[in-house]
């Protein structure tokens, strides 16, 4: 058997893959598709908003002139010469000495100034009375004075939220260019694995790392395709990846990656000669394997098995490569500074990342459950993970840490 290769450091596995990532091309989409991606262009109006002069309220279009003065005590009355709706405009120019009615988003006609508001009359409908003058242009919406043309709307890197959509919407743009959601294709093995809704046999467990890694991947933007369970034959493995690099820009396998018998995925893909394997110095998370498989070298990551391996792997090495192919940044979630409220310990060689949770505000981690990679209740407790540096063994309550944020801190993709 051949010797495994010195553990790597997590920057130095990290910048390996991310020096073979490239962001996807971007194109045109439908704006709906553009939500939570980057604009990959930066978009500037082709027209104005309000694209005409238009009236704030339900009244009447006036030439102020004619009103000036207008009081309870002094009303003015006015011919109404026509109706202007929203979308059913006929009138477009008012003589002095009359009044359209003029309902809310209607264009104002060429020559009013002004909009009395139907509070301020008595309603009428051929004439009608004016208890009080509008003063110049008020409740008149004028062209442009929200947008102009040539408007720097949404700059290049500009992540869509929904405010953004509606203002290219508004402009007239049916589609914006991004970078699409790359496709991530996951694939558990385990021959012990049984799929959820499933019966369970004495020796088999529930696959849960393709549901974790595949809602992973959905939040962190990507189209994830759950393939499901894979036996721990290498035959059986490579025809599943094989049918399934038609649909993927990413390939994550869960499992068959470390010294065991039946590590189908070392084993299937080693001959390849394109995934590379080998430990990375941390733990959770130490055997690890990324290459390309595939006519297109289609990239593959290969996490352990063990369910907080697999989802640490997928946090610190595969979200940075998905939000590079999405034109996202920062790629990795920051790490931030806080106390421990508890004293832990720690082996040395390796970096651990503890799961804990944290006090919103008040800058403090509590380090949850064990150091064991097989604690999924206690990993679905935790909202962080607390980094201890490799040459680290024990640390004080108190102390400043390290803290990974894991549902938070990062913008865009979901
Ligand atoms: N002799 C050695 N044994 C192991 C080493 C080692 O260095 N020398 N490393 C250990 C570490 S660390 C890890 S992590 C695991 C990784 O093993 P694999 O990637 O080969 O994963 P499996 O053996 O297939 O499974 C490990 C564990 O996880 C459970 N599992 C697997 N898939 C799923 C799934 N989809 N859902 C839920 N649970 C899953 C599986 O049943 C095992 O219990 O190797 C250690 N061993
Ligand atoms: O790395 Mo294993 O991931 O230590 O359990």
């Amino acid at each position: 058997m051949p010797e495994a290769p010195p553990p790597i450091t997590v920057e130095e596995h990290l910048a390996r893959i991310l020096a073979a990532v490239r962001p996807l091309p971007a194109y045109q989409q439908p704006l709906m598709e553009a939500l939570g991606l980057a604009a990959a262009e930066s978009v500037v109006s082709p027209i104005a908003l309000p694209p005409f002069d238009n009236s704030a309220m339900d009244g009447y279009a006036v030439h102020r002139a004619d009103v000036e003065g207008a009081g309870p005590e002094a009303p003015v009355e006015l011919p109404v010469v026509g109706e202007i709706s929203a979308g059913n405009a006929q009138l477009l120019a008012l003589s002095p000495g009359t009044t359209a009615k003029i309902m809310t988003g209607a264009p104002v006609p060429t020559g009013a100034d002004a909009v009395v508001p139907y509070e301020w009359t008595d309603h009428g409908v051929a004439r009608v009375r004016i208890d009080k003058a509008p003063t110049a242009g008020q409740h008149v919406r004028r062209a442009g004075e929200d947008v102009a043309v040539g408007d720097l709307l949404v700059e290049e890197g500009t992540v869509l939220g929904p405010r953004h959509l509606g203002l290219l919407a508004s402009v007239g743009r049916s589609t914006i260019a991004v970078r699409p959601r790359p496709r991530v294709v996951i694939l558990s093995t385990g021959t012990e694995l049984r799929e959820p809704g499933t019966a369970l046999g004495h020796d088999s467990i529930y696959d849960g790392n393709s549901y974790l890694l595949a809602a992973a991947a959905r939040r962190a933007g990507a189209l994830a395709y759950r393939v499901g369970i894979v036996p721990d034959q290498p035959r059986a493995f490579l025809d599943a990846l094989e049918d399934q690099l038609v649909r993927a820009d990413v390939v994550v396998t869960s499992g068959g990656v470390s010294m065991g018998d039946h590590d189908v995925v070392k084993e299937a893909l080693a001959p390849l000669g394109t995934v590379w394997f080998g430990p990375v110095a941390m733990q959770p998370g130490k055997p690890q394997g990324f290459g390309t498989v595939g006519e297109d070298d289609t990239l593959i990551f290969t996490l352990p098995g063990n369910p907080v391996s697999s989802y640490l792997s997928f946090e610190l090495f595969v979200l940075p490569a998905l939000r590079t192919m999405m034109g996202l940044a920062p790629v990795s979630r920051p790490e931030v500074s806080m106390r421990l409220t508890h004293a832990i310990t720690s082996p040395p060689g390796r970096r651990q990342f503890l799961r804990a949770t944290t006090e919103a505000g008040h800058g403090r981690v509590t380090p949850v459950g064990g150091p064991g990679s097989h604690l999924v209740g206690d990993l679905a407790t935790a909202d962080a993970l607390v980094v201890v540096p490799e040459d680290v063994t024990a640390l004080p309550a108190g102390a400043e840490v390290g803290v990974i944020h894991l549902d938070s801190g990062l913008e865009g993709g979901h």
